[in-house]
């Protein structure tokens, strides 16, 4: 066991077992972990490829515009830039791809607004709505609406972007957007997040239809929100129509898509791990957060025999010796999704779960990684916390979880790592399918969805891993993915003209 595990396991006092903040764990993360400047790592991790003095300029024109127009963006710069750090093979073999990669970090188009609305003491209250519709070269803006108190048009551009490869790497006919609000649903009634949602979509409707943009859920948006969204896009549009993806069941609603992103997650990295000979059976796996995707990767990692041993919240991480079993899972479930409670709670119902308050997971020992919460929630110290533990893989449930730094880290020690926008991609793979079943006006089985997100994950992973190996880049998934993901829309764009 790690020392610092040890260590601070010996702090946890057995009346209370909540762990007070202590500072062998880093504690819960905030936006600052992002570097407010794009640094130029770009040719770090492919040096053996030059570029011609003219396509150098090129690049560095990029950059340089890149960073002048998006300025004061930390999140959309790191998400550019850890992109940007693997082009080198592509921009080296053929420089076009330099103007289109110049064109896809550009928003099609923007939209911020004001959404009014009245709380329960007939207070009127004002948040800032967002969508930001970032490529349609393969097909209608796709990609989830984010509620959260750090929302601003950086977080909001930093996923419509990763939205783009991600989409691309689906194999379905999907563009990419991204929308939110820095609206926070902690604390407020289900009256409250309805009148939000209600005004929410009064203003988003002009902008987004079936074959136009396709929203769909991310933190802090799930059924409940879904509902309220579509109720009030249906009245406005005077349709019913697959304009949101999501849906419950019982109204258009595809089979597992709750359950994609966690379980896609899980394939993912399951071929990972079948392509270096190993498995899942009695792993020990450390995974962040306790919402949808944190909760359906539990419940896969469960399926194939792992041993999950942590989540978590806002407020601090449990840790479970001897693994959170299925009906701790469904009593989790039952806090998050019904209740709406903190995660410490989880102590009622394990006398051997232990609570940390303020810290994250990454120092438990355990062989896998399953960062499932939030952007920059694994940084520099963090990641060497995972290597000095000997963690053997990192698989992201989020999107850009790991820093830039933490990515290096990763690859220097040697360790798989699955990046969000192939190993999260199970969720908008399923959306896709979902709007095919709602033009059919059909719903398939369970059986059927599952497979099908099962084939596309092996997809994903086999063409990530082709594009590396082609690009003389050995296994680097990450970089195959970002290539393969580039190269589809890229393509397009050119087809298309210049648009
Ligand atoms: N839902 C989906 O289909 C997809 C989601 N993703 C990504 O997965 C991640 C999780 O999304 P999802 O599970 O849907 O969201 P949920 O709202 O269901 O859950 C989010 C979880 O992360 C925690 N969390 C959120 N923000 C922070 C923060 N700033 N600090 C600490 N903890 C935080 C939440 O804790 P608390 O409750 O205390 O806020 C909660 O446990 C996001 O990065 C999202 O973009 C990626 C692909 C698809
Ligand atoms: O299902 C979708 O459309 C989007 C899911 C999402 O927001 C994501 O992949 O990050």
């Amino acid at each position: 066991m790690n020392l610092y595990f040890r260590k601070s396991s010996a702090l946890i006092n057995a009346a209370s077992r909540s762990a007070s903040a202590s500072t062998l764990f880093a504690k819960t993360f905030s936006a600052k972990t992002f570097s407010p400047v794009l640094t130029r790592l770009y040719s770090k991790n492919s040096s053996k490829y030059t570029l011609s003095p003219d396509s150098q300029l090129l690049l560095d024109n990029l950059v340089e515009t890149l960073h002048t127009r998006n300025a004061g963006q930390p999140e959309f710069l790191e998400a550019v830039n850890e992109v940007l750090d693997t082009m080198m093979p592509v921009f080296a073999k053929d420089s076009k791809y330099i103007e289109i990669f110049d064109r896809i970090v550009e928003p099609e188009r923007q939209i911020i607004f004001r959404v009014p609305w009245v709380d329960d003491k007939g207070i009127s209250r004002v948040n800032r709505g967002f969508r930001v519709q970032m490529s349609s070269a393969l097909g209608p803006y796709k990609g989830g609406i984010r509620f959260h108190p750090t929302v601003n048009l950086s977080v909001i551009k930093f996923l419509a972007f990763e939205q783009v490869f991600k989409n691309s790497l689906t194999t379905l006919m999907m563009g990419a957007g991204k929308g939110g609000s820095d609206f926070d649903p902690k604390g407020k009634s289900d009256g409250e997040v309805m009148r939000f949602c209600q005004s929410f979509m009064t203003e988003l409707y002009r902008y987004i239809g079936p074959d136009t943009d396709v929203p769909a859920g991310d933190i802090n948006v799930g059924a409940r929100e879904i509902g309220f969204l579509f109720g009030q896009y249906k009245r406005l549009a005077n349709a019913f129509n697959g304009v949101l993806t999501g849906k419950d069941l019982r109204w258009g609603g595809s089979m597992i898509r709750p359950e994609a992103t966690g379980y896609g997650c899980v394939y993912f990295a399951k071929n990972y791990l079948n392509y270096k000979k190993t498995d899942f059976t009695g792993k020990k796996c450390i995974v962040s957060g306790s919402g949808n995707v944190a909760q359906y990767t539990v419940e896969k990692l469960l399926d194939f025999g792992a041993v999950p041993v942590t989540m978590s919240d806002s407020s601090g991480f449990i840790y479970e010796p001897t693994g959170i079993t299925r009906e701790g899972l469904a009593y989790i479930m039952e806090l998050k999704n019904v209740d709406r409670g903190r995660l410490n709670d989880y102590l009622n119902f394990s006398k051997s779960a232990q609570f940390f308050e303020n810290q994250k997971p990454w120092g438990v020992p355990g062989d896998y990684a399953f960062p499932s919460a939030t952007q920059g929630e694994i940084d520099q110290a963090d990641a060497q916390n995972l290597v000095a533990n000997n963690v053997k893989g990192v698989f992201e449930g989020a999107n850009m979880p790991s820093t830039h730094g933490a990515i290096e880290i990763y690859k220097q020690a040697g360790l798989m790592f699955g990046p969000g926008k192939a190993a999260n991609a199970g969720g908008v793979a399923v959306s896709g399918l979902e709007m095919a079943q709602n033009s059919q006006r059909q719903q398939w089985p369970r059986e059927v969805v599952e497979e099908k997100l099962s084939s596309i994950m092996k997809e994903i992973f086999d063409m990530s891993l082709s594009a590396a190996q082609k690009y003389d880049m050995g296994d680097d998934v990450q970089i195959g993915a970002n290539i393969a993901g580039f190269l589809k829309v890229a393509d397009a764009m050119e087809q298309q003209g210049c648009v």
